[in-house]
């Protein structure tokens, strides 16, 4: 079976609290973006796993997407299977992409093998890989609470704008970007403000808590975020912890944007 990972972009995320177990709950709007990578998994002898495209950092055995099918694994009887990634989602990056191939694969496997899992239960799965992952599996705009794992539906319709991505290389740790967080109550209640606002109103609202943090330890990344104002964004923000940074630009007004030949930049029509 053949999928297409597609990563995320955080709009507007609120670090809340600290939690007994050191993880952190927080206020988010998720929304999936076209972003994509290429996922194969084929009943095979024996399972392995190998990957082309961008290197993944770590040994193949700790990939998430093994994880997954070990996890399933555990309670059912899966046969051997052998696993593809094309890598083409930026890693560290604040998109998501290693939860999206995770989740991915257990909707593969799900499908893949008649498992019969409820998308609830494939979110308790994809919990237990990362936080990001249970998104993945319903995978449309949401309002995310807890450590990421509590959705309530949000209608958001940027039809008309066009996104604009780009990261400049440099490889964000969540772990220290939380770390580096004194948590507060959000200012905002989230979904209200941005079903009632169009984006033309979110510049200096919608805030992403780990910007302060991580534009003082890379500067590259805030001066990317000006760039894309100084281009003519109606609204520029960091993704989740970083390092990538999103545009959104009314469509028919579209720049000439000008960044250094080795970022990565990509845009596409919403
Ligand atoms: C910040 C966010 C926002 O969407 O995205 P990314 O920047 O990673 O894309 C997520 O909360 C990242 O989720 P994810 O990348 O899956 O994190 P995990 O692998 O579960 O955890 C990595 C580390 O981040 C910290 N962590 C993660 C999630 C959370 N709610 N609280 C935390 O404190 C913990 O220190 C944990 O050990
Ligand atoms: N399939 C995968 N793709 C990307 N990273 C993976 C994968 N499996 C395991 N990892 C590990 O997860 C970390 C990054 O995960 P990722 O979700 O891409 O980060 P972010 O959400 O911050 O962009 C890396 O340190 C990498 O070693």
């Amino acid at each position: 079976m053949l999928t297409f990972p597609n990563a995320k972009i955080n709009i507007g995320l609120y670090v809340t609290n600290k939690r007994p177990d050191g993880f952190h709950d927080l206020l988010s709007c998720f929304v999936p973006v076209p972003w994509e990578e290429a996922l194969e998994i084929l009943p095979a002898e024996k399972t392995e796993f190998f990957s082309t495209g961008i290197p993944i950092p770590g040994n193949p055995e700790g990939n998430l997407c093994l994880k997954a099918y070990e996890l399933l694994r555990d309670d059912f009887d899966l046969p051997p299977v052998k696993i593809h990634l094309h890598k083409a989602i930026p890693i560290g990056a604040g998109l998501g992409g290693g939860s999206a191939d995770a989740t991915f694969t257990l909707k593969a496997l799900n499908e893949m093998f008649s498992l019969d899992i409820s998308d609830e239960k494939l979110e308790g799965y994809a919990s237990r890989l990362g936080s990001d992952c249970p998104f993945f599996v319903k995978n449309s705009a949401v309002i995310a609470e807890g450590t990421g794992n509590i959705f309530s539906p949000i209608e958001l319709d940027l039809s008309g704008y066009t996104l604009v991505m780009v990261n400049p290389g440099v490889h964000v740790s969540t772990a220290v970007a939380y770390s580096g967080i004194t948590p507060k109550p959000a200012n905002i209640d989230l979904a209200d403000f941005l079903q009632k606002n169009s984006p033309e109103k979110w510049r200096g609202v919608v805030r992403n808590d780990f910007e302060e943090g991580v534009f003082a330890k890379f500067p590259v990344i805030a001066e990317a975020k000006e760039n894309l104002y100084d281009s003519g964004a109606i609204y520029a923000a960091m993704s989740g912890s970083g390092a990538t940074v999103f545009g959104l630009f009314e469509s028919g007004n579209f720049p000439e944007l000008k960044f250094p030949e080795e970022y990565e930049v990509k845009s596409f029509e919403l």
